[in-house]
């Protein structure tokens, strides 16, 4: 089955020439050596992939090539000449999707489109960008169910992230576009169509960096995949004479891709939170009822914005028709507006909800606090160290800091928003078993996942469509195709026959 905009081009066909190479780049923050001496071409109408665990640089690589960030050692050379920066690089046609959004909330879709676009300036400059935007997110995206009137506050995850694509995409002479994670809120079908998107866009020229946790797509999409390890290239390979056990060997850290079993998970020796079995949490919702039990694990699936997360919130708050017992955590999908507090470092960041747990006699120990914090931050290798400001972590780093936030409380129930996103396959494999760990503790864990393959970790899976729970699934019954079939209300068999 071909969707609109799937495009006819062969990953690994010809390249163009050279339009960018960085020689002997390095870049130091304070004691990171961020980027150790990295030489890498770009070349027109290729998809270079670039791959790599948590703090390995490729963000850091990736505001080098796009002249946001000046390097140390080293040169980053255009193929038509002259000095590299940010200016230089706009006017070359060079452009950025970032890992972090970077559309202004309070703004409506189309006056964040027309403040970065040059061809939207002037008198008519509003009516310009709102047909331009329109056009592309028509395009790129059939069926996005984006309103450009509304502001961008009101956009799902997303629905910003295909508003990011389709900016950049508007750019004029768009020359050299560099993506930094962008699928890791795309439901399948628009993670599809982008491809489809980036094909042409190939095929017109256009040269491209991809960074992606999800080997596979990098492996499918990308002409060449550059690895990265310790802010160094370690290795550059055809995409078609690789695969991701030897992406994943190459990153180091004994990764292997196959990840949907876990084995031998070591139950440490910590006190129980509850009596498995019990039961934690109840809602009486549409037809199917939600229920969590002590130390289980449970999926929340189906297409994205179709009620998973707004039964998170009702859990969280507790609200009407809702029976929760205890505590619960939280860990957002959203880290910039819901989790981070940019101002602190990542110990704080760490220990704020675990205040219960600190106190002694009242009064929160800083001793309790440090020990706390640097548990976790070695459990979850967050690179950075527990005294660093949480804004000089790299995304996926943050991102654990909110996972071991919810898991350092003795919450008994750990309500998980999408909370995977930017975390490198490595890290996800030590989360799983976390999760599993912490199960056989009694705690229970309520997981929204927009990964399908993820539900094979829950005990019990809920499949939602249109705001309601269509199924329960629980063990075996749990498959990707299951649970894509009950999101479109499709009978498996049929999907299987017309496969
Ligand atoms: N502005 C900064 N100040 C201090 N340290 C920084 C800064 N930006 C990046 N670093 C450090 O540089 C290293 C590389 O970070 P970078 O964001 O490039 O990694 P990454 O490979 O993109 O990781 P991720 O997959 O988590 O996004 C990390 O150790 C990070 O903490």
């Amino acid at each position: 089955m071909t969707t609109q905009t799937e495009s006819t081009r062969v990953a690994g066909a010809q390249p163009g020439p050279d339009l960018l190479r960085a020689t002997a780049v390095s870049k130091r923050y304070g004691n990171t050596l961020a980027l150790a001496g990295i030489d890498i071409t770009v070349a027109a109408g290729e998809i270079l992939g670039l791959v790599g665990h948590n703090g390995a640089g490729k963000s850091t690589l990736m505001r080098v090539l796009a002249g946001r960030e000046t390097t140390d050692t080293g040169s980053v050379d255009w193929h038509e000449g002259g000095a590299w920066d940010q200016r230089a690089a706009a006017r070359a046609g060079v452009r950025m999707i970032y890992q972090e959004l970077a559309l202004c909330p309070d703004l409506t879709v189309a006056e964040n489109i027309a403040l970065s676009s040059e061809s939207a300036r002037g008198w008519s400059w509003k009516k310009r960008a709102e047909r331009q935007v329109t056009e592309t997110l028509d395009r790129v995206f059939p069926g996005h169910g984006i309103s450009i009137v509304r502001r961008t506050s009101s956009l799902s995850m997303p629905q910003r992230q295909m508003v990011e694509i389709a900016r950049a995409m508007c750019t004029p002479k768009l020359s050299m576009l560099i993506l930094d994670e962008p699928t890791e809120s795309l439901s399948m079908d628009a993670t599809r169509q982008m491809y489809a998107a980036l094909g042409e866009l190939a095929e017109r020229g256009v040269g491209m960096v991809l960074i992606s946790h999800r080997m596979q797509e990098v492996l499918a999409n990308a002409d060449r995949i550059a690895v990265m390890k310790d802010g160094k290239v370690v290795e550059i390979l055809p995409a078609s004479e690789t695969d991701e056990d030897e992406l994943l060997s190459i990153m180091g850290g004994g990764v292997h891709a196959d990840t949907a079993v876990m084995q031998n998970v070591e139950v440490i020796d910590e006190a129980p939170v509850a009596a498995a079995g019990e039961t934690v949490a109840q809602i009486g919702a549409g037809d199917t009822p939600f229920t969590v039990r002590s130390g289980e694990i449970i999926g929340l699936a189906g297409l994205a914005g179709h009620g998973q997360e707004q039964l998170l919130q009702r859990l969280w708050a507790g609200s009407r028709g809702v029976d929760v017992r205890g505590r619960r955590a939280y860990v957002p999908g959203d880290r910039q507006t819901s989790g981070i507090f940019p101002l602190w470092s990542v110990a704080e960041n760490l220990t704020v909800s675990a205040a219960r747990q600190l106190s002694v006699g009242g009064v929160i120990s800083a001793a309790r606090e440090r020990v706390l914090a640097a548990d976790w931050v070695q459990r979850l290798n967050v690179k950075g160290g527990a005294k660093a400001p949480i804004t000089s972590l790299s995304g996926g780093n943050q991102q654990k800091v909110l996972v071991a936030r919810a898991f350092a409380t003795d919450a008994p129930l750990v309500l998980l928003d999408d909370p995977f996103r930017g975390v490198d396959v490595k890290t996800k494999n030590e989360l799983y078993a976390l999760m599993r760990i912490e199960a056989s503790r009694g705690r229970s864990i309520v997981w929204y996942s927009t990964e399908n393959g993820e539900m094979a970790h829950c005990d019990r899976v809920y499949v939602f469509r249109s705001g309601r729970i269509v199924s329960e699934l629980a063990n075996e019954e749990i498959s990707e195709d299951r649970i894509i079939a009950d999101s479109f209300g499709v009978d498996p068999r049929l999907t299987e026959e017309n496969r």
